[in-house]
């Protein structure tokens, strides 16, 4: 969920060509999880994984103490290694450093970013919600942040929320900086396209999946399509 670092760029000197001339990845899913989930999540998150590219899951449980979060994170941490998703623990840094996560996300209240990373190390990402706000945003950038979040853009009922951005706040963004931003609030497939338009590197989903129908599996489906077929605008 990086830049890419330089040692990356000189392995494929063609894709270092195209990132040199504006070239930016395409927009990605971050899967965000249920508030509350059971012993049989892991089969649901299997399937949502089943549903098509997932760069990032985030575990994202409220209203428990950490050793029930803990217990709840080994076999979906372990699913995550095996497909390639990145696991990225919500809230607190001791957790993440604890189950060796490879992220952690923080919220405005959820501790200093430059602590985290003093005790996280270079590796793991640490994502920063920054609302609808360029100040936070650039002082998250500031801090080490490896991705800002933006939202709600949308109503959503996963969350109460206050702030309300544009989209045109992820243009902004991408246009001055290389740092990714996420995009998050309420996002579903049918409205995604203008977040995906605007710049966002990453659109972090829960209800839209979890509660999509047909299951979680066409939940990601469902993203596809507006992943694809709405290319992202030049980086910074
Ligand atoms: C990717 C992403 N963006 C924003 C949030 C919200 O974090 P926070 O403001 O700390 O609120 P809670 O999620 O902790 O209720 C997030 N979790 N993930
Ligand atoms: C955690 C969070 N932070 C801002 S909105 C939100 C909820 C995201 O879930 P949904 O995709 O269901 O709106
Ligand atoms: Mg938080």
């Amino acid at each position: 969920m990086t830049d890419f670092t330089d040692e990356e760029l000189a392995l494929d000197p063609q894709f270092a060509a195209q990132f040199e001339q504006g070239f930016r990845p395409a927009c990605q899913l971050y899967l965000i999880s249920p508030p509350a989930i059971d012993a049989a999540f892991v089969d649901r998150l299997a399937a949502a994984l089943d549903g098509g590219r997932v760069a990032a899951f985030q575990l994202r449980l409220k209203g428990m103490d950490e050793d029930e979060v803990a217990r709840a994170a080994e076999p979906l941490q372990k699913l995550c290694a095996e497909r390639d998703v990145a696991f990225i623990i919500n809230d607190s840094v001791a957790l993440a450093q604890r189950l060796g996560a490879d992220g952690v996300h923080l919220g405005q209240g959820d501790g200093d970013p430059k602590d985290a990373r003093k005790l996280l190390g270079p590796k793991v990402q640490i994502g920063v919600t920054c609302h609808d706000s360029r100040h936070l945003a650039m002082e998250a950038g500031e801090a080490g942040a490896d991705y800002v979040a933006f939202g709600a853009f949308y109503p959503t009922m996963t969350k109460d929320t206050m702030h309300r951005p544009e989209p045109s706040i992820l243009g902004w963004w991408t246009t001055l900086f290389e740092l990714p931003c996420v995009a998050i609030g309420g996002i579903t497939a049918d409205n995604a396209a203008p977040l995906v338009a605007a710049g966002a590197d990453f659109l972090a989903v829960s209800g839209a999946v979890w509660n999509h129908p047909a299951g979680p599996r066409a939940g990601v489906a469902a993203f596809a399509d507006v992943l694809a077929s709405n290319p992202p605008p030049p980086r910074a």
